[in-house]
């Protein structure tokens, strides 16, 4: 029987991943990178659009897909309102929030309109999204913020995140709803959640909100302070939210948002970025050791995935400081083109119901 074609589009902060699928089996797999200064000529994440398509179309043509017989095209999902996990068909609605959402921006968005444009352009695909970085299961605890105007919120890696933590359950052929684990996912943003029982029961608000810094990201900021450097007059509100989300982090602290260069840079003896790499080490160690408390102690496994745990120093340096937690195991890169082609076959498979947003 013929395989069902599945495209498979995941706009993240630092690149865009693209990957066929002829049922579960990769025909084609590709990365490409964007730095800092690539994108900071899009005045917003929404301005990128044509951008990152246009790539994508590049990228097929080159390797010569077929794209007529495409069925489904799965986006990584992006600021809809929270909604459960799942496989979501693209809808106005879906396009109407995700254009408006009263959360910043993020490329995540353009996941699921760039789905519903190339599924338009195919005689007979459906464009879906998986598990979007909204997914939102976290316990009536970890809603409180420190003050009623605010309430804590789930913006995660949850497609990488769950689908990192259901590979593993397999692997020590354990059900993941059997299991406690802190998964952390370094990437553009980093994320770290304490998934109780299949369940993402606490999380880092990873887009714009809290948690350790990472390659593009501030992560939590003394609140006071920014405050203060908001009504100073100093910045406008754009570049203050910039700070926070585009250009925090490593990028402020060294002008660039890869951690591989960083990486380089620390093993051939710049002090100044060894000496940060490793405070973002200290912080994301620090996120496992609260998410340990979420799960009351009872950790059956730390998992570390995202792009930077290919790298060896850095993942070296958070596992000196939690191996007491739990079991660590490294899952370098991320498995989510494989989650969206899935997550898409099933539902043409008839093997999982499609929610309708
Ligand atoms: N071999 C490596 N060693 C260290 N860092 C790496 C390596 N490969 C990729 N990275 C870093 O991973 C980060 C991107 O991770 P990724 O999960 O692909 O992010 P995103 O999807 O958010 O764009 C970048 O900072 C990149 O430099
Ligand atoms: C918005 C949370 C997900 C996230 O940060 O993704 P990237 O690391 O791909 O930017």
């Amino acid at each position: 029987m013929e395989e069902f074609r599945i495209l498979a589009i995941n706009p993240g902060s630092t690149s865009t991943k693209i990957a066929v699928f002829n049922g579960t089996n990769p025909v084609f797999v590709r990365t490409i990178t964007h730095s800092t200064e690539e994108l900071s000529g899009f005045d917003k994440i929404t301005d990128q659009y044509n951008f990152r398509k246009e790539i994508i179309y590049k990228q097929l043509e080159e390797a010569g897909i077929e794209m007529d017989s495409i069925r489904a095209v799965v986006g990584r999902g992006g600021l809809t309102k929270p909604i459960p996990s799942g496989v979501y068909e693209v809808n106005e609605a879906m396009k109407h929030d995700m254009a408006n959402s009263p959360m910043d921006e993020h490329a995540s968005n353009l996941g699921g309109f760039i789905a519903d444009d190339i599924a338009k352009s195919l005689p007979n695909a459906r464009a879906f999204i998986a598990d979007p970085v909204v997914v939102d299961e976290l316990e009536p605890h970890a809603r409180v913020s420190g003050h009623p105007e605010f309430a804590r919120k789930s913006i995660f890696h949850a497609l990488n995140q769950k689908a990192i933590a259901r590979q593993h359950a397999k692997s020590i052929m354990r059900k993941y709803e059997d299991l406690n684990l802190i998964v952390v996912h370094l990437g553009g943003g980093i994320s770290v959640g304490a998934h109780r029982k299949g369940q993402v029961v606490d999380v880092n608000q990873a887009l714009d909100g809290e948690g350790p810094f990472s390659p593009e990201r501030s992560g939590t900021l003394p609140s006071a302070d920014l405050v203060r450097l908001c009504f100073s007059g100093k910045y406008t509100q754009k570049e203050i939210l910039t700070m926070i989300k585009g250009k925090g982090g490593l990028a402020a602290f060294l002008g660039t948002n890869s951690a591989y260069e960083v990486e380089q840079r620390a093993m051939a003896g710049d002090e100044y970025a060894k000496f940060i790499f490793e405070a973002m080490a200290f912080q994301v160690a620090k996120a496992i050791g609260a998410m340990s408390t979420v799960l009351k102690g009872e950790v059956d496994g730390i998992l570390i995935t995202g792009g930077i745990a290919h790298g060896k120093w850095f993942v070296n340096q958070v596992i000196e400081r939690v191996y007491k937690i739990g079991p660590v195991h490294v899952y370098p890169g991320e498995d989510e083109m494989r989650a969206l082609a899935v997550n898409g076959l099933m539902v043409l498979k008839g093997e999982i119901e499609v929610k309708e947003y």
